[in-house]
């Protein structure tokens, strides 16, 4: 169970933003730009969350507080009750991050990419053979284990980034934009390796805007709109309080609600 609690992080402004007389966004102020402000939610084990906003909400920042790679400047995340912005390291073993900036060797093959980030989390011998040879089959990438990565197509970069960032087991997943610029077969795939760890007990946290995904995989759901949370609760409850059995426009009236509050 990992459970997110107030959090917040501020980025300092440049000398010329903080010029600038017009202000663009209600986040900026005290020479910094409140990327989020107050953030909580939480995810059980076998639990999908699905984590929505608007661009520019502030996911991408939650997500990477969550990683460990961002410390917050305020609130609590906690993985099982372990407090992991005390114990980073303890937190970065039970998590495993999936980012769109999350880097493969281009020089590797995509079975050595893996293979090398399992042997960094301390995996070796028929341990480490048997969780490539399963995640190899899990993500369907059989044709292209001994491509290098700079030679991938990027739906062959993501399932290795994906099998990347579970090579170790983690007890939390958390997936920032998984099917972003996939085509319609690699995001089916990416989907099945969802529900797959769903039914392996993990915890699976992942930002989107395909509120389709959401249908098919979520039990949860958390929306966060200018770097604070207006909703954690199940899908049935979130089509409850965005008045609708769409998804699409649950999360727009949802929106619209708090702009006229
Ligand atoms: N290092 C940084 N310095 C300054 N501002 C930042 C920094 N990182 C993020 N921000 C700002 O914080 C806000 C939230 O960004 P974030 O990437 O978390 O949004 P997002 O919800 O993931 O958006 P999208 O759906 O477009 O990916 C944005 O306005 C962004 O410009």
């Amino acid at each position: 169970m990992i459970t997110v609690n107030t959090l917040a992080k501020r980025f300092k402004l440049n000398k010329e933003h903080k010029k600038q007389k017009q202000r663009t966004d209600v986040r900026e102020h005290d020479g910094h730009f409140h990327s989020v402000k107050d953030v909580s939610f939480q995810c059980g084990y076998g639990e999908v969350l699905g984590l929505l906003g608007p661009n520019g909400a502030g996911k991408t920042t939650t997500l990477r507080m969550l990683s460990t790679a961002l410390t917050p400047d305020k609130g609590e995340i906690a993985i099982d009750g372990i407090d992991i912005i005390k114990y980073p390291l303890k937190g970065r073993k039970a998590i495993g991050f999936l980012s769109g900036t999350t880097g493969l060797y281009g020089r590797l093959t995509a079975r050595e990419n893996i293979e090398y980030f399992g042997k960094l989390h301390g995996l070796k011998g028929n341990v480490l053979k048997q969780k490539c040879e399963a995640l190899f089959t899990m993500l369907d990438m059989t044709s292209f284990l001994d491509k290098r990565a700079e030679h991938l197509s990027t739906g062959m970069k993501q399932k290795t980034n994906i099998a990347r960032a579970v090579v170790h087991n983690p007890k939390v997943v958390i997936l920032d934009e998984p099917t972003t610029g996939l085509d319609i077969m690699t995001t089916q795939t990416v989907i099945a390796f969802i529900r797959t760890l769903k039914k392996q007990g993990t915890s699976v946290i992942f930002s989107t805007h395909h509120l389709d995904e959401v249908a098919l995989l979520c039990d949860k759901l958390a929306v966060i709109d200018n770097g604070v949370s207006c909703f954690d609760g199940t899908v049935d409850e979130f089509k409850l309080r965005g008045e609708s059995n769409e998804l699409n426009q649950a999360f727009l009236n949802l929106l619209d609600e708090r702009r006229h509050v």
